[in-house]
């Protein structure tokens, strides 16, 4: 720090070979006032070292020494210290020699001899070389600040107060193009883009005008015409009288990160505005964003145990969106597929699905993204074309193509599981007749009703088709026996027995029908087809409203049905039907107290025939109706005939068949042959089978009430072969259980049915049922039952089935 030169208070470093000159300087200036601490030196070293040792406020050197001079001291003393005071006290000098002291940097040159400037001068030289100091230094900061400014990364200019361009750094002429001399002259309005709201600048000349920093931000031009976005800072520079001399201007281009920014935000309204599902999921596969299709779509689909409202919907659905894909997002990068939510409607939402997985710069897993476009209309659209090219468009049936597609499938599957694949050819008998008669739309409509009624009659598996015209097709899948296909027609049969009634016109329908069964009669859906339409046109040869086999073979056995068939149709007219009774024993009293009504057919050229050799085909054909009414109302009879004859008559038990029972109106037909027979109701009891029961619980249960009102009672036929529970029978009004012959013919020494007739002797009398044991054909076996607690018994060992004439002996029998 350079001294005041006024406190006269100096230390005085003096290169002086002579002590007593240097006595004499420094007695000079103390005697004028100056206090004075000083030290000699007389070698350039000495020099060195006290110079570095200490701090001096002037050095006094003589000129000329022996080990010294003059000059070489003022060139190490200035290479040590720039700033330090330097005066040569010598003798005479010449004048040449002392101009060039002071251009080496003496401060001034004062003679020995002569002193008297010698005060002064030492006082100015530390005054002016303070002030000298003073300058290098600030030279010093304004030189590392304009280093600073000159290398500076962001942009800076200065303009005079009248705004015209004084200075700019490099990082400005980098920036914008103009380097000095390409603002020569201009002010920053230079830069100015035009894109810049005007209010802008207001607000600029505003804030720097009242002395103030502005800050903020311009979209400037470059040279080159580029726009930029200038983060800018702008300083008024203000003298000491308060006025404003310049402007210093700093900026820096953030044209990336406002571009950037925009980026962002233009993306947010595009995600925001897409018509698609856009959902973001964490690197654990959380979504943790939904655009807002995203919510409006997804919202619609229920969440099961979840009632926390629409964006908790939505969110979960996302959830389901992203999760079953993220493996194969992870595995592939981008993933694509279609996938299916159901609405709260039970609609299915078809979204096509693109996956992302997103790795950051170490490739692991950043986040998942997935855009999901809905394609329900256009899936609707495609559903309603495939329906079209597979479906006949007037009765909505599967048409030909598609029926050739199904019916491929079904020889397939009947290929894997060992069954039989039937194709049903029909074709209208009289529909050329009604369509020429009754004109084309009532046609039309009877086709269509056709359709519907054949729907109704096939079973849910089997595939119905309009092959063409007034031809349909059946395939029935799944059979494991040829017998059964004459059933399925049988139905098919039955189903158009009433008419069909168009514009209050009754029309009859009926059909001629061809079978051919894969795999004996074709190996492709084509074969299949023709051999059915072949056998089809044999049928209708013969006169239609009749079904052949493709298969000659099954034709003749059909051949031998159908006779069987109108022989069955006639033996009711010959009255070739016969009922045999068998006695049931109660084995409390040891009275025969009722009799089983069993059908014979006495065919005139086989004799007498087993119900199970025609009762099949009687329900095939659906004469079982008639033939059983017939049973019942003969039964009745009998027993009235042997009440006449014998003053009493047993209980009669007449077996219905599973057709007869359900057909909904067997209370009212037992309720006319009671009224028109007289016999007692509680003289009668019907027998039916579990499966029987069980086949339609509903109707079971409402046919058996209307029984039970009549008087009638009702037995169980064959109990413990079938799957019916003893919960059901205790729910319905049953009044008898027939235990079946194979658990009886085991006893008394087959322990488990020891055990099953016990057990079920039990339970049936804790639910008020009575037992009857059938096909006991042993004492043995009749005493077990007896120990059992069963009730009744019936079998060969009281009596076979006999005709009535024969009964009186039989029921005479006592056990
Ligand atoms: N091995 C052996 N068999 C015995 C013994 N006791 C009786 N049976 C036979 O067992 C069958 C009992 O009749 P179901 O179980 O109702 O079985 C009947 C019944 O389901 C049905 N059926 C008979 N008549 C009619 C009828 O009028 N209508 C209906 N729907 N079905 C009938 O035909 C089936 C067979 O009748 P059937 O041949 O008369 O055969 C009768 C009877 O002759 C015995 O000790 N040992």
């Amino acid at each position: 720090m350079a001294r005041d030169a006024s406190d006269n208070s100096w230390k005085v470093l003096m290169l002086e070979d002579n002590e007593d000159d240097a006595l004499l300087i420094v007695n000079h200036l103390e005697n004028q006032g100056c206090e004075i601490n000083w030290d000699r030196v007389e070698t350039e070293k000495d020099l060195r070292q006290r110079m570095a040792n200490s701090d001096w406020d002037i050095i006094l050197s003589d000129h000329s020494m022996p080990l010294f001079d003059g000059a070489t001291a003022l060139r190490v003393v200035r290479e040590l210290d720039p700033d330090i005071p330097f005066v040569f006290v010598s003798g005479t000098l010449g004048e040449k020699a002392a101009v060039a002291a002071i251009k080496a940097g003496a401060q001034d040159f004062i003679i020995k001899n002569d002193l008297t400037r010698l005060t002064p001068a030492v006082e100015r030289a530390i005054a002016d070389q303070a002030l000298q100091k003073q300058h290098r230094l600030a030279q010093e900061v304004l030189r590392k600040l304009s280093q600073a400014v000159e290398q500076a990364a962001d942009s800076i200019f200065i303009t005079n107060r009248e705004g015209e361009f004084e200075y700019v750094n490099p990082a400005f002429e980098q920036l914008t193009g103009y380097g000095s001399a390409g603002t020569r002259g201009h002010t920053p309005a230079l830069l100015k883009s035009h894109d810049q709201d005007p209010s802008t600048y207001a607000e600029l000349w505003q804030t720097v005008l009242s002395k103030q920093v502005y800050r903020g931000t311009l979209i400037n031009r470059k040279q080159n015409g580029e726009l930029f976005f200038e983060e800018k800072t702008i300083t008024p520079l203000v003298n000491q009288q308060g006025q404003i001399t310049h402007f210093v201007s700093t900026g820096r281009d953030i044209t990336e990160r406002v571009l950037a920014d925009e980026d962002r935000s233009r993306l947010n309204a595009i995600l925001e505005a897409t018509t698609d599902v856009v959902a973001i999921a964490d690197a654990k596969g959380k979504v943790i964003y939904l655009n807002k299709s995203g919510h409006t779509l997804l919202s619609k689909v229920p969440v099961d145990h979840d009632d926390r409202g629409a964006t908790s919907r939505a969110l979960n659905a996302a959830q389901q969106l992203i999760l079953g894909a993220l493996a194969q997002a992870e595995k592939h990068g981008v993933w694509e597929r279609e996938s299916v939510l159901k609405d709260s409607a039970g609609q299915n939402i078809y979204l096509h699905q693109v996956v992302m997985a997103h790795r950051d710069q170490s490739e692991r897993i950043a986040y998942y993204s997935t855009i999901a476009r809905n394609i329900s209309e256009r899936k609707q659209f495609e559903a309603q074309l495939q329906h079209q090219a597979t479906h006949d468009l007037l009765t909505g049936l599967a048409n030909r193509v598609l029926l050739a597609e199904q019916l491929q499938t079904e020889m397939h599957r009947a290929r894997q599981l060992n069954h039989l694949t039937a194709v049903i050819f029909l074709d209208m008998d009289n529909f050329k007749r009604v369509n020429d008669s009754l004109g084309h739309s009532i046609g039309d409509q009877l086709l269509q009703q056709v359709g519907v009624r054949l729907g109704r009659y096939i079973r849910p598996n089997d595939i119905l088709a309009r092959y063409g015209g007034d031809e349909f097709v059946i395939i029935a899948s799944d059979l494991t026996d040829v017998d059964t296909i004459p059933g399925i027609l049988d139905k098919v049969k039955r189903a158009f027995d009433r008419p069909i009634r168009i514009a209050r016109q009754d029309i009859f329908v009926s059909f001629s029908a061809g079978v051919a069964v894969y795999p004996d009669d074709g190996d492709s859906a084509e074969t299949l087809l023709r051999n059915a339409d072949s056998a089809m046109y044999q049928s209708k040869a013969i006169g239609g409203h009749s079904f052949r086999f493709y298969a000659p073979a099954m034709n003749e056995r059909q051949q031998r049905l159908l006779a069987l068939e109108s022989e069955l149709h006639r033996a009711l007219e010959r009255r070739e039907f016969v009922l045999h009774y068998q006695p049931q024993a109660n084995l409390a009293t040891g009275e025969i107290s009722g009799v089983e009504a069993l059908l014979r057919w006495n065919h005139s050229k086989r004799g007498l025939v087993a119900p199970n050799d025609f009762i099949p085909l009687l329900e095939e054909t659906g004469l079982i109706d008639e033939v059983g009414l017939w049973v019942l109302r003969q039964a009745c009879q009998d027993m009235l005939q042997l009440k006449a004859e014998y003053g009493h008559a047993p209980r009669v038990s007449v077996n219905l068949s599973a057709r007869q029972f359900s057909s909904g109106c067997l209370a009212e037909k037992v309720a006319a042959v009671l009224r028109d027979t007289r016999l007692p109701a509680e003289q009668l009891e019907l027998e039916i089978t579990e499966q029987m029961l069980i086949n339609d619980l509903e109707s079971s249960r409402s046919t058996l009430g209307a029984l039970r009102d009549l008087g009638v009672t009702v037995a169980i036929d064959d109990f413990g072969t079938g799957y019916c529970s003893l919960a059901y029978l205790k729910r319905l009004p049953l009044h008898v259980l027939k235990i079946d012959r194979t658990f009886v013919s085991g006893l008394p020494g087959d322990l488990n049915d020891l055990a099953i007739v016990e057990a079920i002797t039990l339970l049936a009398h804790k639910l008020d049922l009575q037992v009857i044991a059938e096909g006991v054909e042993t004492a043995a076996q009749l005493e077990t039952l007896r120990a059992l607690g069963c009730d009744m018994v019936q079998g060969y060992y009281l009596s076979k089935p006999v005709p009535l004439d024969k009964l009186g002996s039989a029921a005479a029998l006592t056990v």
